[in-house]
């Protein structure tokens, strides 16, 4: 599923408008008829029903949404928040159809806060993505009124006054329960600072002309997208079929971490995993992961230091959890990255001084998979810019450098070198632990190794450890206890869901 920004969008509308000859009027219909079936889940027979519609295209899905429900005998009570002048073009047509089919709006605004009192339900077709810097009036008032009733509040394509791109603004907006999003999920629907006013949102088709539409290079991940990418074991396969791996991190102080990491890329169908660790930690971990091989490291104060080992031989490599943020843990992390061939996964501490140039000169694929705080430290720009323009950021350091980046965050981005994105929206609260980054870069290791694309392998990875955290918080968790060992023991069962 592609995810647009505004100026996409209006060019798709173009597709359809100039080169397919749908007309603007027949688009609207389809999307208003289209949003009210999708609202329709929220609402009730004996509903009372507000929709509120402004002057834009928006407002004119509100027109076509308030016949629909009129016409199947709603009560609805429709307000143009605008005044008649305002409305121009497709949504006037709407507009008139509206009028010509028996049905009355009103513009009073005086008496608009009474109704949004009653009602139980306030459907927002005021703004959709032609929204521009902060709400003006009326609209921040009647947001604001909206905003504290106790109705179903329910938004048309977007929330009035979420920008549908990345935005350095102060968001005032409509906070909807549910949005119903027009043909694809714009950018706004996974940052941070704007997701959470769309509530639960889907999408839905609109009878755009979907094959003559130019792509994007940014796309949803979804169950399905993993159904069909996931690792097929084969009846004859063996354990070198599967990849094998090593994990290198870990310190006397630390030596959790690796081991997570370790057993989550077990669980996740590697072949063969080795645990590259301080020779003062195999002792406490090893007891634990039975079924991996040790390779001890030279170590200085419990931290690894010393030359890279013979990594040769490996199908994929991870580093850095776990291993501290020592100076002498540099020369380590230097050979590792001028020795591995294979495709070389860096986290946690590994990401702390990484040198980057080192990382651009690399002939072999990278994955970097920082949070927020370690992607601001990487790019040299503040935490604030990064959770407004991660996408925009992620795909510049992706090129500047040459790597895949995860960029994790409850929408996790993933980019590859050519700026090439897929959105990971699995998880939930419960992940936001010690430990859980570690089962992750595992999971990861684990598909890199099992997947010809790696874009593919990172974002299966990103869906199979979320998804993990959601059934298991629903099935035997909740978010307060989940640990990170909770999700590597619930792998099994999301195996199971995708091999029947
Ligand atoms: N494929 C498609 O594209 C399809 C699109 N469709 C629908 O059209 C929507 C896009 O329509 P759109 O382009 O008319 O923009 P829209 O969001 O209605 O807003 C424009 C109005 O907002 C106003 N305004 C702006 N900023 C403001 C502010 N800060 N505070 C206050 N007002 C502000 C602006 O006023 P102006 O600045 O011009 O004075 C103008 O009047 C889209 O989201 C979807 O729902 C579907 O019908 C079918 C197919
Ligand atoms: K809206």
């Amino acid at each position: 599923m592609d995810i647009v920004t505004a100026q996409e969008m209006y060019e798709w509308d173009r597709v359809a408008i100039e080169e397919a000859g749908i007309t603007g009027a027949m688009l609207m219909e389809s999307a208003g008829r289209a949003v009210t079936e999708d609202m329709l889940r929220h609402i009730k027979g004996s509903d009372q029903v507000v929709v509120l519609i402004g002057a834009g295209n928006n407002g004119g899905d509100g027109f076509v949404i308030a016949r629909t429900l009129l016409n199947r005998g709603y009560n609805v009570e429709t307000w143009q928040v605008v005044s008649d002048d305002k409305v121009r073009g497709d949504a006037k047509t709407h507009r008139a159809l509206f009028q010509s089919s028996g049905y009355t709006y009103r513009t009073d605004l005086d008496g608009l806060e009474p109704s949004l009192e009653r009602c139980d339900v306030i459907i927002d077709a005021m703004l959709g993505i032609g929204v521009k810097g902060n709400l003006r009036e009326p609209f921040s008032t009647i947001v604001r009124q909206a905003n504290v009733q106790r109705a179903r509040r329910l938004a048309v394509d977007l929330p009035t006054g979420v920008p549908a791109d990345e935005s350095d603004d102060d968001i005032d907006a409509f906070r909807a329960d549910a949005t119903t999003v027009i043909a694809a999920p714009k950018m706004s629907a996974f940052l941070e600072r704007t997701r959470p006013f769309y509530g639960e949102w889907s999408v839905v088709e609109i009878g755009l002309p979907v094959n003559e539409l130019p792509k994007t290079d940014r796309k949803v991940w979804t169950r399905e997208d993993v159904k069909r990418a996931l690792p097929i074991r084969e009846a004859n396969s063996h354990k070198g079929s599967h990849g094998k791996g090593v994990v290198i991190g870990g310190s006397k102080h630390m030596p959790g971490s690796i081991a997570m990491s370790a057993r989550a890329a077990l669980r996740s169908g590697s072949g063969l995993i080795t645990i590259a660790t301080v020779d003062s930690a195999i002792p406490s971990v090893a007891p634990f992961i039975q079924e991996a091989t040790y390779m001890g490291l030279e170590e200085n104060d419990g931290f690894a230091t010393g030359q890279a080992p013979d990594l040769s031989g490996f199908d994929g490599v991870a580093f850095g959890m776990g291993i501290g943020r020592d100076p002498d843990t540099r020369g380590l992390l230097e050979g590792v990255l001028e020795k591995v061939e294979a495709p070389l996964l860096i986290d946690a501490d590994g990401l702390y001084e990484l040198p980057l140039d080192q990382v651009r000169a690399r002939r072999n694929p990278t994955v970097l998979t920082p949070h927020p705080g370690e992607f601001a430290r990487l790019a040299e720009v503040s935490i604030s810019d990064v959770i407004a323009h991660p996408f925009s950021l992620s795909r510049q350091f992706a090129k500047e450098y040459g790597v895949y980046l995860v960029l994790k965050g409850p929408s996790t981005i993933i980019t590859s070198p050519d700026g090439e994105q897929l959105v990971d929206t699995s998880g939930n609260a419960g992940l936001a632990k010690g430990g859980s980054g570690d089962v992750l870069s595992g999971v990861l290791l684990a598909m890199m190794m099992q997947t010809d694309s790696l874009m593919e392998a990172l974002a299966n990875g990103c869906f199979l450890h979320g998804s993990t955290a959601e059934h298991l918080t629903v099935e035997k968790h909740s978010m307060t206890d989940l640990l990170a060992n909770d999700v590597i023991e619930g792998l099994p069962v999301t195996f199971r869901t995708f091999s029947c």
